[in-house]
């Protein structure tokens, strides 16, 4: 069945052809939160796939930067926490890495190791996957 509230937020995704290098179709997700009606059926729409999907969910993860957009909401509503995955050299403490290559450059990751609890159920939020490897 389609969702009427995917096919807004699908509608105001704005395509940007050769950026930000030439061969990249750019997908701007930014005109989705200048409409507050369809940014709030986003975040109805990932609550309730992460309600069905992992209902134990104990911590929201978002990966710099878009994932910070929508991490935090869902947290909130889930009554969870959330906890940051940043580009290199942001974070302080104690931190595990990994290096990661996307469709337009490459880059490393890090995340507190105090942010997480052995065995703890843990969900990644983003704004969009390309190569899906972040
Ligand atoms: O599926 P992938 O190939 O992993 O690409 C998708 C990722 O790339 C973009 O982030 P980017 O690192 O460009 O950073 P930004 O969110 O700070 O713009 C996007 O927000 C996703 O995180
Ligand atoms: N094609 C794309 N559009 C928007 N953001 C991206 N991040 C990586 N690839 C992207």
């Amino acid at each position: 069945m389609t969702d009427s509230r995917i096919e807004r937020v699908k509608s105001l995704i704005k395509d940007h052809p050769d950026f930000p290098k030439p061969g990249i179709l750019f997908r701007d997700i930014f005109p989705v939160l200048r409409n507050p009606a369809v940014f709030q059926e986003l975040l109805d729409v990932m609550v309730e796939q992460v309600k069905a999907k992992a209902p134990n969910v104990e911590l929201i993860v978002g990966l710099e930067s878009r994932g910070f957009l929508f991490g935090p909401s869902i947290a909130l509503k889930l009554n969870c926490g959330f906890a940051p995955v940043r580009k290199k050299g942001k974070l302080p403490g104690e931190k595990e890495s990994v290096a990661y290559a996307l469709e337009y450059g490459t880059d490393i990751f890090e995340v507190q190791k105090e942010a997480f609890k052995p065995g703890q159920s843990v969900v990644i939020v983003d704004d969009l996957l390309a190569t899906g490897v972040q």
